[in-house]
């Protein structure tokens, strides 16, 4: 299937990078240099610059630009297009409605594993392209069906910008390594392979059995869970994630 990137940021080139494994996939960006750099770095795509009357007729659209760049980039589509793919945090189905045609629209909120061909990616849309979506976008990735855009925005909160939480907890685990006195590459490497190991063991495990598992009596375990607790960790990974959800919907107030 041929498929058109609206958006040359660091979305749309990690979803490039999955894509054309299974699709064709043609990339429109405002900036023509830029276009020609991603595509040294991905040569089976085809670039082409956004022209002010761009026309979309009958294509599949993955919209990637940021969510206060929809109203001034839709102005220039013309046509109407097959589906429309957006991964606009918050923006909501109505709004691209609104602002750009095509027979179906379809939500996505996959993340920046897609580089690696490893996103999570929830989706909710027109029941119509919802087989087509989760075949598209399962080659970035895993993917979810949800049948509300609620659903989809608290998806945004823990999926698309769970990574960088996750990210700083890998960084201040490595800090605390460094902190304790053990170089700073082999601390690297050890959270790399703790983050791998982890993932694994979540796939068939409830992370309480995890945590009752590892925590020994007195040990050392309990002695760095507790710190955490005192820390408030759990309220603030609790509230970070309210906090994301909830400027989701203010998003897609706007
Ligand atoms: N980053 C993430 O982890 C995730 C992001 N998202 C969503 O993906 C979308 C893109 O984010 P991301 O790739 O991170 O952002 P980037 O800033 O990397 O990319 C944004 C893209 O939008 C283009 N753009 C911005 N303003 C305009 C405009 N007025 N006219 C034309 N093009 C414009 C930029 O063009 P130019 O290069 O010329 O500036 C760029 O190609 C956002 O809507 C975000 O909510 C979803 C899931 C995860
Ligand atoms: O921070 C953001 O708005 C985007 C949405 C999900 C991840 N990044």
């Amino acid at each position: 299937m041929k498929l058109t990137l609206i958006g040359n940021g660091i979305m749309a080139q990690s979803l490039a990078r999955g894509l054309v494994k299974n699709h064709e996939v043609e990339m429109i960006g405002r900036n023509e240099n830029t276009l020609k750099t991603i595509q040294e770095q991905i040569p089976q795509i085809t670039i082409k610059t956004l022209d002010d009357q761009e026309n979309i007729e009958g294509k599949n659209i993955i919209f990637c630009v940021k969510p206060y760049a929809l109203g001034s980039v839709s102005t220039r589509l013309v046509g109407e297009c097959d589906i429309l793919f957006s991964i606009l945090a918050g923006t909501k189905l109505s709004s691209l409605k609104n602002q750009i045609k095509s027979k179906y629209y379809v939500r996505t909120m996959p993340n920046i594993a897609a580089s690696v061909q490893n996103s999570m990616t929830t989706i909710t849309g027109d029941n119509e392209a919802k087989n087509i979506a989760l075949d598209i976008f399962s080659s970035i990735g895993k993917t979810l069906w949800v049948n509300t855009e609620n659903q989809l925005d608290i998806a945004t909160a823990i999926a698309g910008s769970g990574p960088a939480y996750l990210a700083l907890v890998a960084e201040a685990l490595t800090d605390g390594a460094v902190n304790a006195g053990l170089e700073r590459h082999l601390s690297k490497e050890l959270v790399q392979g703790l983050f791998s190991g982890t993932a694994s063991l979540l796939e068939n495990s409830h992370p309480a059995i995890i945590k009752d598992s590892v925590m020994s009596p007195g040990g050392t375990t309990a002695a760095g869970y507790t710190k955490l607790e005192e820390g408030a960790v759990r309220d603030s990974m609790i509230k970070a994630i309210n906090a994301a959800y909830s400027k989701a919907v203010e998003l897609g107030k706007k």
